[in-house]
Formats: structure tokens, sequence, C-alpha cells
């Protein structure tokens, strides 16, 4: 694959550098672009049409990928699909996540905590897709309860039920890859800004892949050692072709 990657240090360096005091990006702005491009990346993959099923099971972790999963369901319930969220722990790093929650309910999408029965939506007769807004390039290995349950549950249906991961397939070592027995294998992998190390894995795996949170100008992506991705017209995401 010829695309550049950068390193998990690296992503959140640009992260802090686009949400410094010279950029100035608030969180909210790049999250509310990273979760419409995950929901685009579900539309382009999985076509809303009202005579199919359109319930898709967003699992959101306690972290800003969490969040981005928040974000996307709320787009997705705008382009028809019908979403329901699992947020098992929730954040109280800012308002804001409460506030995106709060959002989710003024859409009446269901938001499911640990005590909830979220395995009912696994079954993959009623649901088109989860989302994996578990972890992303902040996750440290070993997986710490109930994400090892979670991610145990997901695993053994991903084989019916296909698996949208965002930014990182979650229990993936950001840079190293899948080095853990059992990880989950998305279908679809949506890497936001730039991917990082472990998407040079999804090839042989048959993961679709995708580009999104179009968000820096090509000075700014050059500093950081790659070139802007070919995004077509108003388009959010851009998928990679496999070479
Ligand atoms: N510029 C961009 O591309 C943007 C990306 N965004 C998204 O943000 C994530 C990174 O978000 P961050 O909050 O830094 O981290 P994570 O969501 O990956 O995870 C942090 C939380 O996960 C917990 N954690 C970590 N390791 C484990 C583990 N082994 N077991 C259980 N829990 C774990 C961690 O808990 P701690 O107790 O360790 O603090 C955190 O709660 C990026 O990937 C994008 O998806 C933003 O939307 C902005 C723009
Ligand atoms: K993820």
């Amino acid at each position: 694959m010829s695309f550049k990657t950068i390193s998990s240090q690296l992503a959140a360096q640009l992260d802090k550098d686009l949400m410094g005091p010279e950029i100035g990006f608030t969180l909210e702005q790049l999250m509310e672009l990273a979760g419409l491009s995950v929901a685009e990346a579900v539309l382009k993959e999985f076509p809303y049409s009202k005579s199919r099923k359109s319930q898709v099971l967003v699992v959101a972790g306690p972290g800003n990928n969490g969040g981005d999963g928040l974000v996307c369901a709320r787009h997705l319930a705008l382009f028809g699909f019908n979403p329901v969220v699992f947020y098992p722990k929730r954040s109280s790093r800012t308002q804001f996540y409460g506030q995106l929650v709060n959002q989710l309910k003024f859409f009446q999408i269901p938001v499911l905590d640990g005590d909830d029965d979220w395995a009912q939506y696994l079954n993959p007769n009623e649901t088109l897709c989860v989302v994996d807004a578990i972890f992303g390039f902040s996750f440290k290995p070993p997986v710490r309860e109930p994400f090892g349950s979670i991610l145990q549950q997901l695993r053994q249906v991903q084989d019916q039920l296909p698996i949208v991961s965002v930014d990182i397939p979650t229990g993936w070592d950001v840079d190293e890859g899948p080095v853990e027995p059992n990880c989950i294998i998305p279908k679809v992998l949506v890497s936001l800004t730039v991917p990082k190390p472990c998407a040079r894995k999804i090839e042989s795996l048959e993961t679709q892949h995708y580009v999104g949170g179009r968000f820096v100008p090509r000075s700014f992506a050059n500093k950081y050692g790659f070139e802007p991705f070919a995004y077509e017209n108003a388009s959010q995401v851009v998928k990679l072709a496999p070479e």
C-alpha cells in the first residue's frame, strides 16, 4: 500500500496542534466532522433503503473515539438509519459528552448503559452493521473490563454482522496492528485525518478502507509528512483502493 501513515504518538501530537493556540480548532468541531465522516462511510458501504433493515448499533467508548460514535449516530439518524447507541462507560471529562447524549435523546435515539441488554442488538437479521467507536489512538493494551467482554461478543458475530471501526479497530495496537490473538476484524475501517500504522495490516483481511476527517490544508498535511487525500466534491470520506 502506498498511503502514508503516522504513529500513535504523532497522531496525538497532530491533534494537539490542531486544537492548540495557533490553529484553535475546538474538539467539538473536529468530532462533528469525524462523526459525520463515519456516518457517510456507513452510507456508502451499506446504502440506506426503506425496503431493508436499517438498524445500526453504535458501541461508544469512554474517550474521544466514543464521542465520534455519538456524533455518528445522530448523522445516521438524519440519513434514515435507526441507530441504537451502547455507551457503557460515560465520560465526565467535559460536559460536552452529556450534551451529545442529550442530542441523541432529542433525536429519539436509544442510549443504553452498562446494565441494559445491548446484546439483543447483535442479531444480524435486524441489525445492518456495528459501529466500533470504543477506542482510538489512545488505547493501551491489555483491554480492561467491561470492554474485554464486549469485544468478545462482537468477535463472535463479526462474520454475520459487519463491524465498521472508527480510526482504529478496537483492541489493535495502534502501531503494530492485531497483536492479540482474539482481535475483532472490521469489514470497514474509517481512518481519521491520516491512517495509523495498524491500517497497513488490513489489506490481507479484505477490509474496506476509508479516510475521513477532512479538516487539514495541504501545508499542515505536509508538515506531518503526508499529502491530502483525494476527496471528491463535498464528500467527507474517500475510499482507498487496495494496491
Ligand atoms: N484529529 C483527529 O483525527 C481527531 C480524532 N478524534 C478521535 O479521538 C480519538 C482519540 O481519542 P482519545 O480520547 O485520545 O482516546 P481514545 O478514545 O482512543 O481512548 C481513551 C479512553 O480509553 C480508555 N482506555 C485506554 N486503554 C484502555 C484499555 N486497555 N482498557 C480500557 N480502557 C482503556 C482510557 O481510559 P484511561 O483510564 O486509561 O484514561 C480513555 O478513557 C481518535 O482515535 C479519534 O477517533 C477526535 O474526535 C478529534 C479529531
Ligand atoms: K475504534
